[in-house]
């Protein structure tokens, strides 16, 4: 477990982490999402242990992370611009790993550099920025630590290898014990792959809550009313998010349990009522919304 108290870093004036209190469970793929600068790679940069926090503390399974080798041999991190020794290859950079992680898979490693076609002695300074990406998250998989920090390494794929890496993801994460923490803008991508949600703004923690969880307590529904004057009734009743309408098709996310917002509707009248699937960007709307943040305003990609 990972276990964050009033964490705070500053880069001279800048407040890059205010305060910030988070638990991550174990056996979790933690989604932390959030605005350019909220503090996304600063977080893990210090969960990692590479950054040292002003204040505050950052336990790993019950001890700190920063200047600990044992801590640190227990987690694995993929920066956004991974780092790679001049002149290495993937097989030197497989050494030094075995040095760093004693549980690395070597083995495992040379079969999957065979399956995504990298060579094993080829300089990495000749590899495409994909292919880059690709052997850090092969690299990293292999480590096989109990936890697994990742900025952003999904970005640089094409839409094929984005798949085989995520699938390569979910076997590990059904096979072994493996806690990942992903930060990324992509909230589509973060939906399949994560089972928590994280959302930093302005160095701070806005939410920390279950992806179903979420979507238990928000709806989104379309209708077509037989009488429009029905709306106005309707709208008193619910605690709505967002409504749209496209001719007489009127669409809401609302607050509340399903069955709650249902009745809402029982004695209305309508030609058409249907549920639909709510997406991850509008969850983190009404959430955001929820704690007095106007999410329109905030940039996501
Ligand atoms: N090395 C640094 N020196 C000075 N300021 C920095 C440094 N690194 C980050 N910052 C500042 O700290 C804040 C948080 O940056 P950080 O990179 O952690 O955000 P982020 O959420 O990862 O952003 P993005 O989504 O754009 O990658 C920003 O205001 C940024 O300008």
């Amino acid at each position: 477990m990972i276990e964050i108290d009033s964490l705070n870093k500053n880069y001279g004036k800048v407040a890059a982490i205010k305060g910030l209190n988070l638990t991550i469970e174990e056996d979790r793929v933690f989604g932390l999402i959030g605005t350019n600068g909220a503090g996304k790679s600063t977080l893990l940069r210090m969960l990692s242990g590479i950054l040292k926090a002003d204040t505050g503390t950052i336990l790993i399974d019950g001890q700190p992370v920063y200047d600990n080798p044992a801590a640190k041999s227990n987690l694995c991190f993929i920066a956004d611009d991974p780092y790679f020794f001049p002149n290495a290859n993937p097989m030197t950079m497989a050494k030094y790993y075995q040095t760093i992680y004693p549980k690395f898979e070597m083995d495992r490693f040379k079969t999957l550099l065979a399956d995504f076609g990298l060579d094993p002695k080829r300089r990495i300074s000749e590899f495409s920025k994909g292919m880059k990406r690709q052997l850090a998250i092969l690299l990293g998989l292999c480590a096989n630590t109990k936890y697994l920090l990742l900025d952003e390494v999904f970005d640089g794929l094409d839409p094929v290898m984005r798949q085989s890496m995520k699938s390569l993801f979910a076997e590990d994460m059904d096979r072994r014990q493996l806690t990942t923490i992903i930060a990324s803008h992509n909230l589509r991508e973060l939906e399949d792959i994560c089972d928590h949600i994280g959302f930093l703004h302005s160095g701070g923690l806005l939410l920390s809550e279950d992806l179903a969880d979420m979507k238990l307590e928000i709806q989104k529904l379309q209708c077509v009313f037989k009488n429009d004057d029905d709306l106005a009734e309707v709208m008193e009743k619910l605690h709505v998010v967002d409504h749209t309408t496209r001719g007489r098709l009127h669409t809401f996310v609302v607050r509340g349990e399903r069955s709650e917002v249902e009745a809402v509707f029982d004695h209305v009248p309508m030609t058409f009522f249907e549920v639909l699937p709510l997406t991850l960007e509008e969850i983190f709307i009404a959430e955001a919304e929820a704690v007095g943040y106007d999410t329109r305003k905030l940039i996501l990609k």
